[in-house]
């Protein structure tokens, strides 16, 4: 199988030089040390992620993969599977909740077909990357086979790169795939270890009926993968086409040096494939939300990550990852821009301790 190169190259570490200039510029500006909460470290991060003592976010680049999934034969979501294919078309008109935050945020969106049972038509700003109709029944048989997960994870670091191209400072991923918090629960169970009961949710808002015949499905699922905890084979059987390319662009947006805000419980899902397949990309990724999937935490909990908005946010899309987006931008802006105690001619911290 032909994976792109950075499923198998470490990323590059942060700038320990722009982390201590960071570091040093934080302790003289005009505020109580540590007034500033996490945005002083967050702001630290972004220094040694962007190599720059004064660190921006912008250009920022968003990119929603869609794709369809076999085990909504299963009876596994609120919602029809038509609704993937129209939610693209929504995507492209401006109306999804990602589509008006791209739009406010001033970011680019770009969305990528990998294949829906719905038709979509060719619309502006959407790519077409055919993979299949969907993929196969995951509760029944792998849920893709080499090729198609080959093209996911290529298609993923196809768009890590135009996103390098184009000089972008941070990626954000979304998600729109119906049945993907299925698909989503069996991939972390896996990883974790977990029995699903802990990790399948109500998605897009299934009764507790629902919910009870989703955890079956997923037992049954983890039933038929067996023990195999190798982040691909995990994927290849457990998997979507939208996560696995999540997991590509994760891993190729770290490749490259680009920064990535972390939406909810899919895309965490995909980064925790990326971090297992590639410890050291965990260094890359800031996580944004805690998502009111109840499976979420504990994915959290895997990779040690403490998000920045607990908003009870439950959509994808990106959705959560946009709405940190002006927490980003007000950390750099505060630490670039805030004037030092010497030059603003204010008494620095006195050296008596009262
Ligand atoms: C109108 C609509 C817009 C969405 N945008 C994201 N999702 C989200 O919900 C779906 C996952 O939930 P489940 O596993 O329960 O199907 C995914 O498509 C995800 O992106 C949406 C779902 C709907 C219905
Ligand atoms: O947190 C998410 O990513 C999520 C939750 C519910 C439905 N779709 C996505």
């Amino acid at each position: 199988m032909a994976l792109p190169d950075s499923w198998l190259t470490p990323p590059p570490g942060p700038s320990t030089q722009a982390i201590q200039l960071a570091t040093e510029r934080q302790q003289v500006l005009t505020k109580p040390p540590g007034s500033l909460g996490r945005l002083e470290q967050l702001a630290i991060t972004l220094a040694g992620l962007t190599g720059s003592e004064k660190p921006t976010i912008d250009p920022v680049r968003m990119v929603i993969f869609a794709g369809d999934h076999g085990v909504c034969s299963e009876g596994i979501s609120a919602f029809p599977q038509e609704v993937t294919a129209q939610m693209i078309a929504n995507f492209a008109s401006g109306g999804a909740a990602i589509s008006v935050m791209a739009q406010a945020l001033n970011t680019s969106l770009e969305v990528v077909n990998l294949g829906t049972v719905g038709e979509v038509p060719e619309l502006p700003g959407v790519r077409t990357e055919l993979i299949a109709p969907s993929t196969a029944n995951l509760a029944e048989t792998p849920a893709m086979d080499a090729g198609q997960i080959e093209a996911a994870l290529t298609s993923g670091d196809n768009a890590a790169q135009r996103a390098h191209q184009a000089g972008c400072h941070l990626f954000i991923g979304g998600d729109m795939g119906i049945g993907n918090t299925t698909s989503a629960a069996a991939i972390a169970s896996a990883l974790l270890g977990l029995p699903p009961q802990n990790l399948t949710g109500p998605g897009t808002g299934l009764t507790s009926e629902g919910l009870r015949r989703k955890t079956r499905v997923v037992e049954k699922a983890l039933a038929r993968h067996g023990e195999d905890q190798t982040p691909l084979a995990v994927l290849a059987s457990l998997g979507g086409f939208e996560i696995a390319a999540l997991s590509g662009a994760i891993l190729g947006s770290a490749a490259r040096g680009i920064p990535v805000l972390i939406d909810g419980f899919i895309v965490s899902v995909a980064a925790l494939i990326a971090v297992r397949q590639q410890p050291a990309i965990r260094d890359w990724l800031l996580f944004a939300h805690r998502s009111a999937e109840p499976g979420h935490q504990a994915v959290l909990n895997a990779m040690q990550a403490e998000p920045l908005l607990d908003l009870g946010m439950r959509l994808g899309e990106g959705s959560g990852a946009a709405v940190a987006v002006p927490l980003l931008r007000a950390a750099c802006t505060l630490h670039n821009q805030m004037a030092s105690f010497t030059d603003a001619g204010v008494s620095d911290q006195s050296g008596d301790q009262i």
